[in-house]
């Protein structure tokens, strides 16, 4: 049992044509600073999990997509400190737009296997794998 409230939040892994993938260096001031993640963020109200992420992708990176290029890979169920953490992982091959880091302090764009050398947040760790198998 846990009294933390769940937190759903989206994410996704753009994949570009030779299979490397997005992340995206959280910025100095918010929590998590300096780890690498994937793109995305919590639903506002009356959103469905794939509206919020075309909107944060466009927010975010500057980038548009739709429903229809969203695939599901996994998704991440980890407990932080204050909130217990529900995430599951998209995988998008086809948006509009050439990513450009708009909230986060930097973007690189990573091979799945290379993913393990950039710190990302302990959620994440365990996405890797999937993604690996996946691409
Ligand atoms: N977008 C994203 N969030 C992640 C990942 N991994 C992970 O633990 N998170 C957590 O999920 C939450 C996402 O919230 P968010 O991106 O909407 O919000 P934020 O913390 O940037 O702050 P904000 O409320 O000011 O927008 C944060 O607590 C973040 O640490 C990930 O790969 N991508």
């Amino acid at each position: 049992m846990s009294d933390k409230p769940i937190l759903l939040v989206v994410a996704c892994a753009l994949v570009d044509a030779d299979r490397r993938v997005l992340i995206a260096q959280r910025p100095q001031g918010k929590q998590l600073a300096g780890l690498w993640e994937f793109p995305g963020g919590k639903l506002e109200p009356g959103e469905t999990p794939e509206d919020a992420l075309i909107r944060e992708l466009e927010e975010e990176l500057g980038v548009s997509t739709r429903t229809a290029c969203l695939a599901p890979v996994t998704f991440a169920s980890h407990t932080y400190e204050s909130f217990h953490l529900l995430m599951p992982l998209y995988a998008c091959r086809k948006w509009q737009g050439n990513p450009e880091p708009r909230e986060h302090a930097a973007l690189k764009w990573v091979r799945p296997q290379a993913l393990r050398d950039y710190p990302m947040p302990p959620a994440d760790e365990p996405l890797i794998a999937a993604l690996c198998d996946l691409l």
